[in-house]
């Protein structure tokens, strides 16, 4: 076989983003320069109101780019020919859309140095243009006026500075290819650091900003654009003092202002940070002539702009810890030591010269739309995960998650399951049930396969997605691999077995070789989120002499078939590291979720009968679950997902959104209506956002929350002159802001007497249930509460967002994350022992957001950012939708609904039902 058939090649986006911390070293860059813009290139009719009979058939939105090429061609008219009109520097030189189809979002510009690229992209900073400053006069208006002109983003687009080169290589003292910063350690005098002052070349220095005389010569705003883009301005300025070849390691955390002090700006308080430069020699001459000194930082690009001045500067050397050097040495030889696994420091490159029989790999098999949706559907709520991940395989325990659809793979006994009927446990702990295979509905459809996945991925159906896949790959003709023209071809049309892999950075699968009793030969594999490679051994190679191997890369998107040799001759595995090396390029992993389709055989080798439904999501009940059936018990994903999440956030949400108050319109409104001194039930109140709304309509409320943490920030909120004028009271109300009327409750049965209030409001709660019986249960007893004649609005997230909302939801039942910031965390568990929190111990060796998160079960971690994720799970509803379930509920009539900023709503009229009862 040629190895042109191995179609391996760099992976598409080998471009990184240049980290703030890493030193400018132009020649150490492309030739060219390079810069990301991320906005929402892609502009959008303008949409027709909707009226009350409900929301009107809105088609489907309409790309006006509708080629990558078109949305290119008008960059270029802006950012090439006409770039002096937007005051940049320089002309861009190319332009390439990074995504394949609409809607763009991020567009990489090539200058032809890269001091021109970083001068762009500050200049860009301070000039925050976005898609309509660049493609507005470029967008075609047929008639001036017209309300159906297309109107663009104004938001600002973000701005990467990015590389194609490698971070620089690391010799145990250099810290430059670190994305999560080492930590330091003073060196002490009276200690034995003497010789290792003369060696190290990192420095501290404090007392970077004088705050008594900045607070003197700035104006709130002047500051905060000194400061913008998380210091970005501070760090070009630096490194005009420090040299551009300096590393700087800013604090990770922003130390808290004290309250009483509203005149202090927490920006002021960054005076310290690392320094790492050249040699130790360059931070011996450093320290030496800026011991003492008072230093003024200018604005980078803004002369207008006071300088800052600095108290004197205090420097000291530091080095970096022991740990985090070990740390750094690990990871460099793409090692997880804290798991202590070995280190593989192969590269792919050094396998070129072997080929593996039978072995093809078909690049953008799948597009980034149909990648993003089954992504959302295999990660999130529906995933019908398997027990099996806690038990040991023949190959070690298996660490990553999988789901298994058609039949069970047992990893205990390398065996198919074959009898499904068996639900209670077969082999030590596996049921022998699984959810069937999705299958694709009716008959093949008019339109061609690529224009129906569009439209279902417009819809949001991940699992219809998935099963046209599986079926297309039924279809797909195969090249066989090694022939050297590529007539032949081969067709796996009784694939009925599918196994969901998932993989977190770390994680891996050891060497082996499909059962070939149990799946026929052709086994595929398509590659969702992250590459990762992948690594054949010849079986019984090694034994005696080398072992031969062939590590080959699957870059996302793509598809793997292993067939004759390559199944039954060559073991596959992939290590387990958080890195891969490929042709050089050391690729970070990311969360990785590989689709394995095969072909499961009865025990005469036949293939076994294709288990499918059309139903989704693909159900799957093991006996606890049917236990559970009671639609009014809450499901553990709303459990898990919602209140769980809500009670850890509670802090932080009322601080970073409540306190803002933005309320919709439409709500207001609704409230404004009522008549005064109306009793208005808040079911869901969380925070209570819309209480002072509500008072200041004249009328009286009482909210019910499930999650006690956020009604407690209801009545302890600090309305300080920050409040938005949207949470605001008139003085002669004040007193109720201070004692609202709250009660712990659960929308499925909610704390009041029927017939009790003249008004409900219930926003932003039915997107949190997870199920259709308890949407209908949470409007039926909304119904209950509010008296005959009584109104109620219902507002939830809508799957159509608006084309410059930064929200995208990939399918309709999804996770949503919540980035938690620590800090706010650890408020609530201050009161609540149930989170343990860190001991001294851990707190040495992991990061804070790592501590928090393993504190917090279903979260995740960002250390790079030094946030906890949590994932909510939200049910988006479709045009339509909410009227469908309101007309399952009696007693009730819908008035108006309508969509607004990114939600459905419907206003509800109690009828009186006693009358209609009397006159039946
Ligand atoms: O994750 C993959 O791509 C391979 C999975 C695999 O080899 C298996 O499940 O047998
Ligand atoms: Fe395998």
């Amino acid at each position: 076989m040629s190895t042109s058939t191995l179609r391996q090649q760099q992976p598409k986006s080998a471009f990184r983003s240049i980290l703030p911390h890493e030193p400018l070293d132009f020649h150490k860059y492309d030739d060219n320069g390079y810069i990301h813009l991320q906005g929402a290139f892609e502009p959008r009719k303008k949409s027709k109101s909707v009226d009350d009979n409900g929301p009107s058939d809105n088609p489907p939105p309409t790309f006006l780019w509708k080629t990558s090429a078109k949305l290119q061609q008008a960059l270029l008219m802006t950012l090439k020919d006409d770039y002096q009109r937007f005051q940049l520097p320089f002309p861009v030189q190319s332009i390439e859309v990074v995504d394949p189809s609409p809607p763009y979002t991020k567009v990489r510009l090539q200058y032809s140095t890269p001091e021109q690229a970083f001068r762009i992209h500050t200049v860009w900073r301070i000039l925050q243009l976005s898609p309509h400053d660049l493609l507005f006069s470029n967008l075609h208006t047929p008639n001036e006026g017209n309300h159906d002109a297309p109107s663009i983003s104004t938001h600002p687009c973000q701005v990467t500075m990015i590389t194609s080169k490698p971070l620089p290589c690391n010799d145990d003292s250099t810290c430059w290819s670190r994305s999560n910063p080492p930590k330091f350690r003073r060196l002490l005098h009276d200690h034995n650091d003497q010789e290792e002052r003369s060696l190290t070349r990192f420095v501290y220095v404090t007392g970077l900003v004088n705050v008594d005389l900045a607070k003197q010569q700035f104006t709130d705003e002047n500051e905060n654009n000194w400061f913008q883009e998380d210091h970005f301005s501070m760090l070009q300025a630096l490194r005009d003092v420090f040299g551009r070849d300096v590393e700087i390691f800013l604090p990770s955390k922003k130390k808290v202002v004290p309250s009483d002090d509203h005149s202090q700006s927490p920006s002021f308080d960054m005076q310290s940070c690392h320094l790492g430069f050249r040699s130790p020699q360059v931070a011996q001459r450093v320290v030496e002539t800026l011991q003492g000194q008072t230093v003024h930082w200018e604005h980078p690009t803004a002369s207008s702009f006071p300088s800052i001045t600095s108290s004197p500067l205090f420097l000291d050397y530091v080095t970096i810890t022991q740990k985090s050097r070990a740390k750094q040495r690990a990871r460099d030889s793409g090692t997880n030591l804290e798991k202590g696994e070995p280190s593989r420091p192969e590269c792919t490159s050094s396998t070129n010269d072997i080929t593996v029989p039978g072995l093809l790999v078909i690049e953008d098999y799948v597009t980034g739309e149909q990648e993003n949706i089954l992504m959302a559907i295999l990660t999130g709520p529906q995933a019908p995960w398997a027990p099996q991940q806690r038990n040991k395989s023949q190959t070690g325990s298996v660490k990553r998650k999988v789901q298994h659809y058609g039949y069970v793979f047992d990893y205990q006994t390398a065996d198919v399951l074959r009898d499904r009927t068996i639900t209670s446990l077969s082999s030590e702990g596996n049921p022998a049930n699984c959810p069937p295979l999705p299958a694709v509905t009716g008959a093949a459809p008019a339109i061609d396969e690529d224009t129906l996945m569009d439209s279902l991925i417009q819809q949001g159906k991940g699992w219809d997605v998935l099963a046209h896949l599986i079926e297309k790959t039924r279809h797909y003709p195969f090249p066989v691999p090694g022939e050297e023209s590529a007539t032949r071809t081969t067709f796996y049309p009784d694939i009925n077995q599918l196994t969901v892999n998932q993989y977190k950075p770390g994680e891996g699968i050891g060497s082996h070789v499909d059962t070939a009793s149990a799946f026929g030969d052709g086994l595929i594999s398509i590659c969702l989120n992250s590459g990762i490679v992948m690594e054949f051994r010849k079986v019984g190679s090694g034994d005696v002499g080398p072992p031969i191997k062939k590590l080959v890369y699957l870059p996302p998107r793509s598809l793997v078939v292993m067939s004759g040799p390559a199944r039954y001759e060559w073991e596959h595995q992939i290590v387990t590291r958080r890195t891969d090396t490929h042709n050089g390029v050391v690729l970070p992993r990311g969360l990785r979720v590989s689709l394995t389709l095969r072909t499961a055989l009865a025990l005469d080798g036949t293939p076994l009968p294709r288990v499918e439904s059309n139903l989704f999501p693909p159900s799957w009940e093991v006996p606890e679950v049917q236990a559970k059936k009671n639609a009014l018990m809450t499901p553990d994903t709303e459990r898990d997902h919602v209140h769980a999440v809500y009670d850890a956030i509670a802090t932080q949400w009322h601080h970073t959104r409540g306190k803002r108050g933005v309320l919709w319109p439409e709500a207001t409104q609704f409230l404004q209506a009522l008549p005064k001194g109306s009793v208005v039930a808040d079911v869901g109140c969380g925070d209570g956002k819309y209480f002072p709304a509500i008072w200041e309509a004249g009328s009286i409320v009482i909210g019910t929350d499930i999650s006690r943490p956020l009604l407690v920030t209801s009545y302890q909120a600090d309305f300080g002159d920050k409040v938005a004028d949207t949470r605001k009271v008139s003085p002669h109300r004040q007193d109720l802001q201070t004692r609202p009327a709250v009660a712990v409750g659960d929308c499925m049965s909610v704390p009041f007497r029927s017939k009790s209030f003249d008004a409900a409001i219930c926003i932003a709660v039915m997107h949190h249930l997870s199920t259709r019986e308890r949407r209908i249960r949470c409007i039926e007893e909304l119904v209950r509460i509010v008296k005959p004649g009584g109104r109620i609005n219902v507002q939830a997230w809508a799957m159509e967002q608006e084309q410059e909302s930064r929200r995208r939801f990939a399918a309709k039942d999804v996770f949503v994350p919540f980035n938690a910031q620590p800090k706010y965390l650890e408020k609530v568990s201050a009161g609540q022992s149930s989170h343990a929190m860190p001991s001294e111990s851990d707190a040495a060796s992991k990061s804070v957001a790592e501590l928090y998160s393993e504190a917090y079960e279903n979260s995740d971690y960002d250390e790079q950012k030094g946030l906890v994720i949590f994932h909510r799970y939200c049910h988006l509803y479709h045009a339509g939708e909410m009227e469908e379930i309101v007309r399952q509920v009696a007693g009730v009539r819908i008035i108006a609904s309508g969509y607004e900023s990114g939600n459905h709503f419907v206003i509800l009229e109690v009828m009186d039902c006693d009358v209609t009862v009397s006159t039946t």
